[in-house]
């Protein structure tokens, strides 16, 4: 195994020094540090963090192989500063077996790029019906702790109380996808000014909001832990903040683009800006942001949602809603909140590790530590060219913008992923 000496990078921030790299670990850190038999990375200027964790990831096989694979979207989220994403189940066949989560798990082994740590249905199909085997799923090779039907909302509330419960044996968790299905029947963005003028069926705030206030009562009555998926309203906050005030384990998640891009958005009809929950208001975006940097909202996941062309450039009402995330949400997080690199780690590396329970991720550069690490050029600004993405498909809704920040390099467990902004497998 090749050592690294990674030279005059900036630990959060912090004054320049040297990371040594070796046998998977850091092994040294220090300035001024000498090894002769180690590649030496350059890093002046560069701000080395925790190698960025993703909680929620649509990688798209099997199935879809045309708009994603685990190999191209662990490309993505390594060129990202990832060095670990979960994959989430609305996949065909469903992720809702012990079968299927192990093959997305051993397809993530083999890509070797970033950890993939499959997410498991919450209920067969995804059809709200039955759970699926749960159990048999924590108990695979790919160990499933988190479980979801995102793409569709677990609406039954006696399925939602089961699958809850059930998973308290191993401590899983219950990720919703917060959406009452009847107030969003044919909806196609949010419900407001914009929805009206348009002529748009709207998506009101409230569909997700209700959702949320039942999941946490849920939660709380059964003891068991919930995480609320791409939070996206002042309202949904608010609920957020009371359930976590009363000592409900539950834990949230906010997209890049729900801090950013508003409704106004759906004024060009380019369905690129299609995406479930829809993006919302300039209000819901400033309580989003405060409630992050609060912590009422825990952490940034990217929600990367990659289409195939013919899915996507057709007309709004039969676009599928999502975008693409992984390769542009340092960036949105750095625009969005500024060099606060400890704050970047905590929201997008310590803890959803932790949530996720994935050891060996989310730490600091420290001795001893697995060397899970990426360096950041926060200097550096680029213009998004979705052609030059590593994704299979092009459905970023940041074409052409100047975003602040460039990967440099990425480590999976001392070994690059990424050097000099190229993935090297
Ligand atoms: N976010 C989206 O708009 N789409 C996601 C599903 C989901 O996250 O709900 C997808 O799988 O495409
Ligand atoms: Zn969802
Ligand atoms: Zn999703």
């Amino acid at each position: 195994m090749t050592a690294y000496l990674i030279k005059g990078v900036s630990v959060l921030g912090g004054d320049p020094t040297d990371l040594l790299i070796r046998d998977g670990v850091v092994a040294e850190t220090g300035p001024g540090l000498t090894a002769p038999d180690a590649t030496v990375v350059d890093a002046t200027g560069l701000v080395a963090l925790p190698g960025l964790v993703d909680l929620h990831t649509h990688l798209r096989e099997p199935g879809r192989e045309d708009a994603e694979t685990v190999e191209s979207g662990s490309r993505a989220a390594a060129l990202g500063g990832y060095t670990a994403v979960c994959a989430m189940a609305n996949t065909s066949p469903v992720a809702d077996t012990a079968g299927v989560v192990e093959q997305v798990w051993r397809l993530g082994r083999e890509a070797g790029l970033v950890d993939v740590q499959p997410i498991g249905a919450v209920t067969v199909g995804l059809a709200g019906e039955r759970l699926a085997e749960l159990g048999a799923m924590a108990d695979s090779a790919a160990r499933v702790r988190i479980f979801s039907d995102d793409g569709h909302c677990v609406a039954d509330p006696k399925l939602m109380r089961r699958a809850l419960e059930y998973v308290k044996a191993f401590d899983g968790i219950i990720a919703q996808h917060a959406e009452e299905p009847r107030l969003t029947e044919g909806a196609q963005m949010h419900e407001g000014e914009v929805s009206t003028r348009l002529g748009l069926t709207g998506w009101p705030a409230v569909a997700e909001e209700a959702i949320i206030a039942r999941d946490v009562l849920l939660t709380e009555h059964v003891g068991g832990r919930l995480h609320v998926c791409h939070v996206s309203t002042a309202g949904s906050v608010e609920v957020l903040r009371q359930a976590k005030a009363r000592g409900v384990r539950v834990t949230a998640e906010v997209t890049p683009h729900h801090l950013l891009l508003t409704d106004a958005k759906a004024e060009s009809y380019d369905p690129v800006y299609k995406v479930n929950p829809p993006l919302r208001t300039a209000t819901d975006i400033a309580a989003l942001r405060a409630a992050l940097v609060e912590g009422v909202i825990d952490i940034i996941a990217t929600d990367h949602a990659p289409h195939a062309v013919e899915d996507k450039e057709c007309e709004w009402a039969y676009a599928r809603p999502g975008m693409l995330g992984l390769e542009t949400a340092l960036s949105i997080a750095l625009d969005v909140l500024g060099p606060e690199w400890d704050l970047i780690a905590e929201r997008m590396s310590r803890t959803p590790a932790r949530i996720a329970g994935l050891d060996g991720h989310g730490l600091d550069p420290a001795p001893g530590v697995p060397a899970n690490l990426t360096l950041v050029d926060p200097a550096a600004r680029r213009v998004i060219e979705p052609a030059e993405l590593a994704s299979r498909s092009r459905n970023t809704p940041y074409a052409r913008m100047t975003l602040p920040g460039r990967i440099v390099a990425t480590f999976l467990r001392g070994e690059p992923t990424v050097l000099d902004g190229k993935a090297l497998k």
